[in-house]
């Protein structure tokens, strides 16, 4: 079976976790489309909900599918968030921000009571980091930031978009590292590279995930903490 739908049968799985009432918090990427086309279709169907966007790409689709989109602000707190991955491991840590969301989605994970992960066979592994990690930094520093974390080892690669540097929602740019190699463990890596001044955010989520659902084949397999 193709990655799409295996991102399509754990999406559909993942949407099960949504009852009328709730605020949920709607992630970003190819992943999280199928979960948010569903949503859409149960809102359609008489499903009530409020939900927090973790994206500019993912507030137009939620709000043309007739979603009802509020700001985190408004929402306080999140019910569940159904959000995709880059990687998994065995543990429910995970590497985000392939797609340039990392710091919202961080944010509204962090103050939602339950986290679902949705991804294709392809994201789960046995250990992070053959995605490169993305760090989300402020302009004015990037430069600098790219200075040391080259001093560190973790070869950063500014991302570009054409020939300008890319940009997220929230104007910053991303800094792509690679962290195979490195002897540091997770959590003081995440330690260290939030440690830097103009660092905004890093894809690691280390321990915010609280479901993971798994396509695999025709199967939607489901690893709960
Ligand atoms: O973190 C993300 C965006 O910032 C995405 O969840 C991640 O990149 C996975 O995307 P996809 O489902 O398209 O493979």
């Amino acid at each position: 079976m193709s990655a799409v739908n295996e991102k399509k049968v754990a999406a559909l799985e993942a949407v099960k976790y949504i009852k009328s009432g709730m605020t949920v918090g709607l992630g970003t990427g190819s992943t999280a489309f199928f979960m948010i086309e569903a949503i859409g279709e149960m809102v359609k169907n008489g499903l009530q909900i409020k939900a927090v966007a973790t994206s500019n790409e993912t507030e137009k689709l939620a709000t043309k599918l007739g979603i009802n989109v509020i700001t985190l602000a408004e929402a306080k707190r999140l019910d569940v968030t159904i959000d995709g991955a880059d990687e998994v491991d065995e543990d429910f840590q995970l590497i985000k921000g392939g797609g340039g969301a990392l710091l919202r989605e961080k944010i509204v994970a962090h103050n939602s009571d339950l986290n679902v992960i949705i991804a294709d066979s392809s994201k789960s592994v046995a250990k992070l980091g053959k995605f490169k990690l993305p760090i989300e930094t402020i302009p004015f520093a990037t430069q600098l930031i790219l200075k040391e974390l080259d001093d560190m080892g973790l070869s950063p690669v500014q991302r570009m978009k054409g020939d300008k540097a890319y940009k997220t929602d929230e104007n910053n740019d991303i800094l792509d590292i690679d962290i195979w190699d490195t002897e540091i463990e997770l959590n003081d890596l995440e330690q260290q590279l939030k440690s830097i001044p103009g660092v905004v955010e890093t894809g690691l989520f280390l321990t915010s995930t609280n479901v993971v659902i798994i396509g695999i084949g025709e199967e939607a397999v489901i690893k709960k903490k």
